[in-house]
């Protein structure tokens, strides 16, 4: 045992892409050029949703741990291969969740701290415990607390004081929440014999791929409609709304493809896709946001200050 065994149950990819949604809703949330409040708040938002998202991760490896001991993609994590107890895990995915929750609620605010807490207590216990072994649309109901990031991010900034708060962040919110189900089938078809043998009803496994196919491409046609909203709602400018429409061209071809796809491992590439989609669309939304206006005659940002 070694804290290297500790570090996987964090999901370290997963929410390194989580942060960084996280980070983007921070960094919407500040007008022009962030002050000294922003700074911390941000800061210390940023890590207390890092170690809220890698507590529920944690807890996440010890509640799935006999399922995980039965699928391929899961059983060298570190319980089912018996690096860890039981006992290690929740102790560290406790302490994890109580420092977060502190520095919330000290450094940051309330609200922030509450939305946090929610999402977690969202994808620990509901979406892993109960959603996930009660019906296929599991991951599209728990998909909301791994959407949740943004939002928890622009609460640490602005404490959600003004309506308009709530309306930008949720539109981000609600990107994430219809990428989620493509990016999920695309693994689960490639994974349904895992998902099969270990009694999860899954869409695949419950409905079918080729169901699942077409769900996979509803969602993505959706999810492109959905990238164009920030710029309708004036959040972002063209910028955006270009990166959000060949992002988006891209995903429905790949999911188009997936209707007749040429191997088995074809799925597996739109599940890879769908990461550097997520990845790329909110880097596009910080650019446009951030570094756009700099490239302007005049800075917006100098102008407020003349
Ligand atoms: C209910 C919602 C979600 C489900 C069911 C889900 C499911 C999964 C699964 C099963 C994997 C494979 C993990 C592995 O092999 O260890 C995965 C990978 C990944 N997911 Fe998700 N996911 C969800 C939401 C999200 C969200 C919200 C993000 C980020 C914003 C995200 C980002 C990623 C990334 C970056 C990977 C690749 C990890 C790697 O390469 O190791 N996922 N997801
Ligand atoms: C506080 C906060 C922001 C919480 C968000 C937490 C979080 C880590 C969400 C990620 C979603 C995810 C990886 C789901 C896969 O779970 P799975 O059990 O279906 O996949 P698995 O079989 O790989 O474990």
């Amino acid at each position: 045992m070694s804290w290297a065994h500790y570090w996987p149950l964090t999901k370290p990819r997963v929410v390194a892409l989580i942060v960084f949604t996280a980070l983007v809703g921070i960094c919407l949330a500040i007008p022009g050029l962030p002050t000294a409040e922003d700074l911390r708040h941000g800061v210390l938002g940023l890590l207390g949703i890092w170690l809220a998202a890698a507590s529920a991760a944690a807890i996440n490896h010890l509640i799935d741990r006999r399922i995980d001991v039965l699928m391929a993609r899961t059983q060298h994590r570190p319980l089912p291969s018996h690096s860890l107890t039981p006992r290690q895990v929740l102790v560290f995915a406790l302490s994890l969740g109580a420092i977060s929750m502190a520095i919330l609620i000290i450094g940051v605010n309330w609200i922030c701290a509450l939305l946090t807490f929610a999402s977690l207590i969202g994808y620990a216990v509901v979406y892993t415990a109960w959603l996930k072994h009660a019906t296929p649309q599991n991951i599209v109901i728990g998909g909301i607390a791994g959407a949740a990031p943004p939002l928890l991010g622009w609460s640490a900034i602005t404490g959600m004081e003004r309506p308009w708060d709530w309306a930008h962040a949720l539109l981000l919110v609600l990107i994430i929440f219809v990428w989620t189900p493509p990016h999920f089938w695309a693994l689960a078809i490639f994974r349904r014999a895992d998902y099969a043998k270990a009694l999860v009803p899954m869409l695949p496994v419950t409905h079918g791929v080729e169901y699942t196919r077409k769900q996979i491409l509803l969602y993505t046609i959706l999810l492109v409609a959905v990238t164009v909203m920030p710029w309708v709602a004036g959040m972002s400018g063209v910028f955006y709304l270009g990166g959000a429409l060949v992002l988006g061209a891209v995903f429905v071809w790949y999911a188009w493809k997936l209707q007749n796809p040429p191997d088995e491992l074809f799925a597996m590439q739109v599940f890879k896709y769908s990461i550097i989609y997520l990845m790329a669309l909110f880097a596009f939304l910080l650019i446009d946001h951030w570094l756009l206006p700099w490239l302007q005659p005049v800075p917006p940002f100098v102008m407020d200050r003349v």
